[in-house]
């Protein structure tokens, strides 16, 4: 029996994952004072609420509002109908506006957390119109055949797809033949827990610039067998009802992990990558490159990094963790030389296809770790005079940023996607003779706590 006990609290502050904190005074048997410790999603700061324990835990309860009893000024009607069950935006409910200066007010904590001045970082850009931005999306199979996005805080559950908000329309239409394709044909989902059944994801992916749409499906069999008129029927139903599909794969992955990787690629129709284009430079995308999501945003990254940087055509250059070269090519058209240095092999092999495709003669990209690359690159090419990195959530580390101070390049335009560690890194840099000067937060991922910055850092 669940206990329908309610407790009305005031939301304090906003955890990282953007759901309310708030806390309750009890007595406990002995008449002492017992705090209760609460997470609360789809709450907002400061607001007061009616709320009934919906997990409980030893040291922080999750809770379910029953009454918002005093509503936060910019609470709004969430438009999604997926919205509390799906993972994917947590704050529909918040005006975009207000959403904007959360990230902000974030972005300067980070900063005050590593003894830097918050006035440093300025209001966040956002988008003109935040939904239907992102031009990527994987879905799940359920074991009943259905897909859709995971359950808030619950792997094992799917939702069914109906809409998406923040995905691109094409995509989403895209997506939901191929869910009505996998029902009509009574197809297996994949069950996690005992490792049976057919498909397991559907990646999709398009290219708002030239319209492309990939569409990767992956499955435990090949399709073959008893398969091959079902996905004959999938390949004729994509191929004369949505003609931008110029990808359309069929990926083999019998592998436990529950990841969208691939033993074996099938091309179904088409080839196998599409082709798109971001601040005028071309393309190619697998359906494993990393690049930016949210494209329209991606080119504001762009602009505010190259204002940033200021790069001069007598300038050589160094890119940590350039991917397929978004931030590379714009840059290198500006300087004498770059050099990319970024893990993934087959993103290497990408940004030099990109750069030789876009005409760009003057970059030397390197399949490295960052630490091991920026000794390699500075011993071939010597001191930068601008050095950019684009580090993983997890940034870019100590050692790394020690490695950057040494090598003293006179400006540093550090992107990041995560303001606590991005404070962390550049706090590196300042026993080497470093001032952050400026800090632009700009909003790839609306209705989500996710927010991207680009960082002018000068060599004092
Ligand atoms: C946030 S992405 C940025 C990519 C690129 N700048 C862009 O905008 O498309 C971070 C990149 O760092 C790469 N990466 C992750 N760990 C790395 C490491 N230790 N050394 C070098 N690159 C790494 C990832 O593969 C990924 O391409």
């Amino acid at each position: 029996m669940t206990d329908k006990t309610t407790y009305d609290v005031k939301v304090h502050r906003l955890d990282e994952k953007g759901f309310g904190q708030a806390v309750y005074w009890q007595e406990n048997e002995q008449g002492n004072p017992r705090k209760l410790k609460f997470t609360i999603p789809e709450t907002l700061p400061e607001e007061e609420v009616k709320i009934s324990i919906d997990r409980p835990g030893k040291r922080r309860m999750r809770g379910k509002v029953e009454k918002i009893i005093n509503p936060h000024p910019e609470r709004t009607e969430p438009l999604c109908p997926h919205f509390t069950r799906c993972g994917g935006c947590v704050w529909q409910h918040w005006q975009y506006e207000g959403q904007l200066k959360q990230k902000t007010e974030h972005v300067r904590q980070a900063l005050i957390s590593n003894g830097f001045d918050p006035s440093l970082v300025l209001d966040a850009i956002g988008m003109e119109n935040p939904w239907h931005y992102r031009n990527k999306m994987e879905f799940t199979f359920a074991p009943d055949g259905s897909m859709g996005l995971h359950e808030q805080g619950n792997f094992r559950k799917i939702i069914s797809l109906e809409t998406c908000l923040i995905a691109s329309k094409g995509m989403t239409e895209a997506a939901l033949a191929v869910a009505r394709w996998a029902k009509e044909n009574k197809l297996p989902g994949y069950d996690k827990q005992n490792h049976e059944g057919l498909l397991r994801h559907l990646m999709v992916r398009e290219s708002f610039a030239t319209g492309e749409i990939m569409l990767a499906l992956f499955a435990t069999e090949p399709p073959t067998g008893k398969w091959k008129d079902a996905v004959q029927q999938l390949t004729e139903q994509i191929e004369r009802d949505f003609p931008n599909v110029k990808s359309l794969l069929w990926m083999e992955n019998t592998l436990w992990a529950d990841r969208t990787q691939a033993e074996e690629v099938h091309v179904l129709s088409g080839r196998d990558f599409i082709y798109d284009e971001l601040s005028g430079y071309r393309y190619r995308l697998w359906f494993d490159t990393f690049f930016q999501t949210n494209p329209q945003q991606a080119e504001v990254l762009v602009e505010e990094a190259l204002k940033m940087g200021e790069p001069k055509k007598s300038e050589k250059m160094i890119d940590l963790f350039c991917g397929v070269g978004t931030f590379s090519l714009p840059f290198a058209a500006r300087t004498k030389a770059l050099a990319g240095v970024e893990i993934v092999e087959t993103s290497i092999a990408s940004a030099k296809r990109n750069a030789k495709e876009n005409g760009i003669d003057n970059t030397y990209f390197l399949a490295s770790d960052a630490r091991r690359g920026i000794d390699v690159v500075l011993e071939e090419f010597g001191r930068p005079d601008l050095l950019m990195l684009d580090p993983p959530r997890s940034g870019a580390g100590g050692k790394v940023m020690r490695r950057i101070g040494r090598a003293q390049p006179s400006r540093i335009v550090y992107v990041s996607c995560n303001p606590v560690t991005f404070a962390s890194d550049i706090k590196e840099l300042v026993p080497f003779g470093y001032e952050l000067k400026k800090v632009q937060p700009v909003d790839l991922f609306p209705h989500t706590v996710h927010v991207e910055c680009v960082s002018q850092i000068v060599l004092k």
